[in-house]
């Protein structure tokens, strides 16, 4: 596992992002969710499989660059958002660094909420950290869709790379795919050369399967990463509802060619779970899907336990081998 920072904005090209195909709802009617056996194969991610020892700090570290580092508070303040920036900028200790052989790593990027974008745009320039806006009315969504299409269109002039949008919960609820799809389809529009981030609130969809189809037809729409949660729903990122997310992905993927990143977000805070959702990952989609471009942990409070993860390996045995892990 190579890791290394970029100077770039870590933008998608347009050549390689999902342009989406026409609604065709055959390529989920007929699906069918088996829950206990997605619950049991999603248990087997943490009971059964581990990461070597010596492993660990390089699938850590890997999970800093893949991190949405993330505040979406009520009082979130300018100087807060450039705290954030900074951490973004230097998410981990000069002496870990200095000790695993890493010259430089920065978050995948900055989350946070619209009337924040200019701040953190300014506190990241030249950085190389993309800067996500949350918009079309998040958390809930429940504005007139003009509205939500105008705070795209906000977020996007101020300087947002990535634009994470809610969908109408309703319309998944309803069955009516049809206005599902022509709702993402806007907002994708609206995105313009943002990437587009398409959160299905899957703890509101009540059930597997419709969060197989919300998926499928987020895909179809072009969303460019779907992602699990707003972090304020009363269930937020699971393992079992990542599963049916990648399978859903993976299916789109043989059907279209075109790849589709994820992004499990809301209630992960330990370093457990980013080796967790790694791991699943790895043995659904391959290497690839552990990368920035396809791959993103929208956390607002994991960071802190990876970094005290880190400090426990470079202080210990492990340190040796991590650094040879990682070169
Ligand atoms: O998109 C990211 C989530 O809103 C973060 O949720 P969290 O605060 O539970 O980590």
């Amino acid at each position: 596992m190579s890791i290394q920072g970029t100077e770039e904005v870590h933008v998608i090209p347009n050549s390689e992002r999902n342009p989406g195909v026409p609604l065709e709802t055959s390529w989920f009617d007929q699906i069918a969710v088996n829950t206990p056996a997605a619950e049991r194969r999603a248990a087997t991610l943490t009971s059964r499989r581990t990461v070597k020892k010596e492993w660990q700090a390089a699938w850590l570290v890997n999970a800093v660059r893949c991190m949405d580092l993330t505040t979406l508070a009520g009082d979130d303040t300018p100087e807060r958002v450039r705290r954030l920036c900074a951490k973004a900028r230097k998410p981990i200790a000069d002496h870990i660094m200095a000790d695993l052989g890493l010259r430089e790593l920065h978050a995948g990027a900055v989350c946070v909420y619209p009337a924040m974008v200019g701040t953190a745009v300014k506190a990241l320039e030249g950085t190389g950290v993309p800067v996500a806006s949350v918009a079309t009315g998040f958390p809930a969504g429940l504005m007139p869709l003009n509205l939500r299409l105008a705070e795209i269109l906000y977020a996007v002039d101020h300087g947002a790379h990535e634009i994470d949008i809610v969908i109408t919960r309703a319309h998944v609820l309803d069955g009516n795919w049809q206005a599902l799809y022509d709702e993402v389809s806007e907002m994708r529009e609206a995105c313009g050369q943002a990437h587009m981030k398409a959160i299905l609130a899957t703890g509101d969809l009540k059930t597997l399967r419709n969060i197989y189809k919300a998926s499928m037809v987020a895909m179809q729409a072009g969303a460019d990463f779907i992602k699990t949660s707003t972090g304020k729903e009363g269930v937020n990122a699971t393992l079992p509802v990542s599963l049916v997310m990648v399978r859903a992905l993976r299916d789109y993927g043989d059907r279209t060619g075109h790849r589709v990143g994820f992004k499990p977000a809301g209630g992960m805070k330990t370093a457990k779970d980013a080796l967790a959702w790694q791991i699943l990952m790895k043995e659904e989609l391959g290497n690839d899907w552990l990368k920035p471009d396809l791959f993103r942990l929208g956390a607002s409070s994991m960071l802190g336990d990876i970094e005290r993860q880190l400090e426990h390996h470079v202080t210990g045995r492990y340190a040796a081998s991590s650094r040879h892990a990682i070169a």
